[in-house]
């Protein structure tokens, strides 16, 4: 599958509503993933893995906008990440706190941020 069939449907996806008992992405599929969202790296924090990618801009005002045109969709989608807002920079964290880990809705949410900053 070509990057942007893969990623086109997960923007047309939604975020499905989660519970604890809701399946974790597999090793295989996150890896699969991640090389149609390229931009998007793995990381652990304290025990909990996540994807995050830094966007950069040309100066407060505009991280600003992008900053909350995410917190909108993070409501529209009732999945929230972890954003950091700096001059020219957002740094925008997703994972699933229901889980403790990473789910089709951080995929969906990453593809998303993605179509924001395009
Ligand atoms: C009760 C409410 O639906 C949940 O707490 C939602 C809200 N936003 C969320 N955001 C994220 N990233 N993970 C969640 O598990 C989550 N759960």
């Amino acid at each position: 599958m070509d990057d942007s069939t893969f990623t086109s449907h997960l923007v047309r996806s939604s975020c499905k509503a989660c519970r604890s008992d809701a399946k974790p992405l597999t090793v295989e599929a996150l890896k699969e993933a991640l090389t149609h969202l390229p931009n998007w790296q793995r990381m652990t924090v304290n025990g909990t893995e996540q994807i995050k990618r830094v966007f950069t801009f040309k100066n407060f005002a505009q991280a600003m906008t992008f900053t909350q045109q995410v917190a909108e969709l993070a409501e529209q989608e009732n999945h929230h990440p972890a954003i950091l807002t700096e001059w020219g920079k957002v740094t925008v964290s997703w994972w699933t706190h229901e889980i403790g880990g990473l789910h089709q809705n951080d995929l969906i949410c990453a593809a998303k941020t993605d179509q924001i900053a395009d």
